[in-house]
């Protein structure tokens, strides 16, 4: 694009991101401006983009409006809004909310609910209400369900708006039964379930949810909620086993630690004991009690109805994970071979296998051999250290995700290892999927036509190391 002098222009600035500027001077390859405050640049011309100058200073409510819809726009728009205490602005049906982070009560309460109630999208101010009715009166007015997407980085408030949404359907839908629990508490019962097994710290966020989440409102004919259903997606398996400071694994591992009876029970001690919680040193939460928060997690899994011997079975399943990442290995005799690799790892290795309930040298095997299968029949090969730490790892994330997930067949991941299959074979009869009990305690309506679905989903993150 080519500029002419006196140009109103945005610039890319190190501070700010984009800078407001003017175009004092137009040379051959390149350009000269000077920003707002005072700055000269010359830069190229690709690195500038347009800008309106004569742009509304309170910004535009839809940024369809906008001259010029580019990114330092968008962001200017949102920001003048959001200096206005405006957290909501439209990009035509897409409603953009920038995390207030404070509560604005006046925001969400019952007057609000009844001033967006039937109103035609977009004629009042852009609200997060406004668009749970309009996908309301969509779905009653063609019988169709419909979704809504909540989607944005790591603690800018997905879970928070999902919770007004399920506030505003259970508004204008009630219940159709005589059940005084609404639905969105029925579904925020089992929050602390949820939480402690999906939820860890994160540089932004000390509880964000590491995984994503489908809410399913079920509605009658009439339009009254008839039930609800809970689906998890992706969870962030490799956080089993790797963390940076300052951030955590699962609060589970942390709640269990601490409990200090259970953890005797199942030879646990503080977390800096444990490879798969010491790789970071932030073991504490400001102001969270792990132990209280280990006796809540007890009290929401009675709520959803899980048995005490699966509740057992979970706990139990989350030590033998722990002592399984402290196995090490050493280079064994054989090129390319690994062992124990000494009293202490062997001991973790045979917690592990008496909590996973399999044989101690069936689960050595496994971790430290790989089966390749050829035209003439199976071959075992050898793994070294770093090959057997990364079965182990493996192993760890896979009964992990599989203990949280919805998901009901059981998928053996390496069919040919025989104590994998052991495992497996135990966890899908011994174990409660956690999301599946929650369903159970909501109550879902399976005869439902029409429902609303919510995507609680994280958008893309930059991680230093990637790993799946
Ligand atoms: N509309 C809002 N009003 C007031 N506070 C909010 C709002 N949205 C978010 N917050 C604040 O921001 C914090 C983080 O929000 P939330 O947990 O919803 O983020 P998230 O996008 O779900 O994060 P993650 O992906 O890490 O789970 C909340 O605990 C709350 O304090």
């Amino acid at each position: 694009m080519s500029y002419r002098k006196g140009a109103a222009v945005w610039v890319e600035d190190k501070q700010c991101a984009w800078a407001e500027a003017e175009v004092v001077d137009v040379r051959d390859k390149s350009v000269v401006v000077t920003t707002s405050q005072g700055k000269k640049i010359t830069t190229s011309p690709e690195k500038l983009l347009p800008r309106d100058p004569e742009a509304d200073l309170g910004g535009v409510d839809d940024m369809t409006k906008l001259t010029y819809l580019n990114e330092p726009g968008v962001l200017y728009n949102l920001s003048r809004r959001y200096a206005l205490n405006e957290i909501y602005t439209y990009t035509g049906s897409i409603l953009i909310a920038v995390n207030p982070f404070t509560r604005l009560p006046h925001l969400y309460d019952g007057h609000m609910m009844d001033q967006y109630k039937g109103v035609r999208f977009g004629e009042l101010s852009p609200h997060v209400f406004a668009v749970a009715d309009a996908s309301y009166r969509a779905m009653m007015n063609d019988t169709c369900s419909q979704s809504i997407l909540v989607s944005g980085e790591s603690g800018a408030g997905k879970t928070e708006t999902t919770k007004l949404i399920m506030q505003y359907l259970t508004y204008v839908g009630g219940r159709a039964v005589g059940d005084d629990r609404t639905v969105e508490q029925q579904v925020l019962e089992s929050n602390p379930l949820l939480e402690a097994f999906g939820n860890a710290k994160t540089v932004r966020n000390n509880n964000s949810s590491r995984f994503g989440k489908f809410v399913e409102i079920q509605f009658d004919q009439s339009g009254r909620i008839s039930g609800a259903a809970i689906r998890t997606y992706l969870l962030e398996r490799s956080r089993v086993v790797q963390i940076t400071d300052p951030e955590r694994n699962y609060h589970c591992f942390y709640q269990l630690c601490a409990f200090g009876k259970d953890a005797e029970r199942y030879k646990l001690a503080h977390p800096s004991n444990f490879h798969y919680l010491n790789q970071s040193k932030t073991y504490e939460l400001d102001g969270v009690s792990s132990a209280q928060e280990y006796l809540q997690t007890r009290r929401a899994m009675d709520i959803v109805g899980i048995s005490l011997i699966d509740q057992e079975a979970i706990f139990r399943t989350l030590a033998a994970i722990l002592h399984l990442g402290n196995v090490e290995f050493s280079p064994g005799k054989e090129h390319d071979s690994s062992i124990i690799k000494d009293a202490k790892s062997n001991f973790h290795l045979q917690m592990a296998a008496e909590l996973f309930m399999c044989d101690q040298s069936l689960l050595l095997a496994t971790l430290s051999s790989r089966s390749i299968q050829t035209r003439e029949g199976s071959i075992v090969k050898a793994l070294d250290c770093a090959a057997a730490a990364a079965s182990r790892d493996a192993l760890a994330k896979t009964v992990y995700a599989r203990l949280f997930d919805w998901h009901a067949p059981f998928i053996f991941l390496f069919p040919f290892h025989t104590v994998w299959f052991l495992t497996a074979a135990y966890l899908s009869t011994a174990f409660c999927r956690l999301v599946e009990h929650i369903n159970k305690s909501v109550g879902q309506d399976v005869d439902s036509r029409i429902q609303i679905g919510v995507l609680d989903i994280y958008g893309f993150e930059c991680f230093k190391k990637n790993r799946s």
